[in-house]
């Protein structure tokens, strides 16, 4: 039986490991934007770096927020901006254990893995490169999706589809 503040802890560690990969990725975004000679330790090899990825359309605002309201407006920002936001947040809200607080933490984990699947369907079919920094965040959404959701069935039993040992 894991601990609920054992889950607490495992969702604040991966919230911090999903900043620390979000704040590299704004940061070699916004390099590349403003450096010509600048290179991400992520561009590893052939097929194996990040720069085309960063250097996408899809690289602020998800591709989409540009391509709905203009690439100048002010809140088409850098992919690895948005994470740092989210990851923030996901850490906040780790911290308690109220039914609803926890429910929103759950929709935010998962509209996070939906997020993921989409970029990952860009960065597989339209970017066509292995991004690695880009992959660690999908890794560490998935992880904290599972985390968040057995926090959610810990803390309301057998409602909201949960199952318990014995059932
Ligand atoms: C570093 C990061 C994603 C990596 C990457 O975006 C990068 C950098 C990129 O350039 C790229 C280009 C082409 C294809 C794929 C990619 C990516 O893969 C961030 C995850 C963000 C996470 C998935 C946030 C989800 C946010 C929620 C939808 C809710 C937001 C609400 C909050 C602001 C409170």
């Amino acid at each position: 039986m894991v601990e609920l503040s054992t889950i607490n802890m495992i969702i604040k560690i991966y919230a911090l490991a999903g900043f620390c990969v979000a704040a590299y990725a704004f940061y070699a975004e916004t390099s590349l934007e403003n450096d010509p000679d600048f290179k991400p330790l992520c561009d590893i090899r052939d097929y194996v770096n990040c720069s085309p990825a960063f250097q996408s359309p899809y690289a602020k605002g998800f591709g989409i927020v540009g391509y709905v309201f203009g690439e100048d407006v002010f809140f088409n920002v850098p992919n690895g901006l948005v994470g740092m936001i989210f990851y923030t947040v996901s850490f906040l809200l780790s911290f308690s254990n109220n039914e609803k607080i926890v429910n929103a933490q759950y929709y935010l984990a998962i509209a996070s893995n939906a997020s993921t699947v989409y970029l990952a369907i860009v960065l597989a079919f339209v970017v066509g490169e292995l991004c690695l920094v880009c992959l660690t965040t999908y890794v560490i959404n998935a992880v904290s999706l599972l985390c968040v959701s057995s926090k959610r069935c810990r803390l309301t039993r057998n409602r909201n589809g949960c199952k318990t040992k014995g059932d």
